[in-house]
């Protein structure tokens, strides 16, 4: 087991994670029939010129309550890109992108390719997550599936670029864990921001 760097970060980050958890559920709930699409549209609008530019895209298969990039993913497939999803062999190894659709059923309840399909180290790679801070702090699942290879994808070329509900920018600094891996930027419906 990995002793957090200050025992107090640790607890920080699940009542944080559970705040931005209550606060997505009750966006989401606000929304009107038609609405998710639209803003899902508008996200893919915000991601238009960094897919203009990347020619390998890491994407992600959407949960519940997350924004769905598959608009985004789909316009940037149609116009020529290599689409690719995070796929795990097993709950233990860490995830690695392949390129294709996600059509299968993965161990963590994702969709993702078939695993024989071809890895990829993509230059744009979408990261979803639980909340964000103002400085490009990530705050994800906690279970630090995209911690583990995120540096990895950094050091290949990758712009790492977090995407979500607006809500999901929090106001509040989320502390960061020396593992934690600061985005280079945000897409929400309201547009792009980067931090680097
Ligand atoms: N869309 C998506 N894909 C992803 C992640 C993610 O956060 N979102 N991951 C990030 O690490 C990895 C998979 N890890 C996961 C870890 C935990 C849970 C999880 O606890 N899910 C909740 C439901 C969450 C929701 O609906 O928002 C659950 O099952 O109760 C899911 C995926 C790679 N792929
Ligand atoms: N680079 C790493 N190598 C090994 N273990 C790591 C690494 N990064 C994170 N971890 C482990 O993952 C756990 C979860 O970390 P954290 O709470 O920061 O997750 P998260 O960023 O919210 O989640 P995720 O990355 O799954 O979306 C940590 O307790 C740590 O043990």
């Amino acid at each position: 087991m990995v002793v957090p760097s200050h025992p107090s970060l640790a607890a920080d980050k699940v009542t944080l994670r559970r705040e931005a958890r209550e606060q997505r559920r009750t966006f989401i709930e606000s929304l009107g029939r038609d609405d998710r699409g639209a803003l899902e549209l508008k996200l893919a609008d915000a991601l238009k010129p960094l897919i203009a530019q990347s020619r390998v895209i890491g994407g992600y298969c959407p949960l519940p309550s997350e924004i769905s990039p598959l608009p985004a993913m789909e316009a940037a497939a149609h116009s020529g890109s290599v689409v690719a999803y995070p796929a795990f062999a097993d709950h233990q190894s860490n995830f690695r992108f392949l390129a294709g659709d996600p059509t299968e059923s993965g161990p963590w309840a994702c969709f993702q390719p078939p695993l024989d399909a071809p890895e990829v180290f993509p230059d744009l790679v979408l990261v979803p997550l639980v909340a964000i801070d103002r400085h490009g702090t990530r705050l994800g699942q906690g279970k630090g599936h995209y911690d583990r290879v995120l540096g990895k994808l950094r050091e290949h070329g990758a712009l790492l670029i977090g995407v979500g509900w607006s809500v999901q920018k929090l106001d509040e600094e989320i502390p960061a864990d020396h593992w934690d891996v600061t985005l280079d930027g945000f897409a929400s419906p309201d547009g792009l921001e980067m931090y680097r």
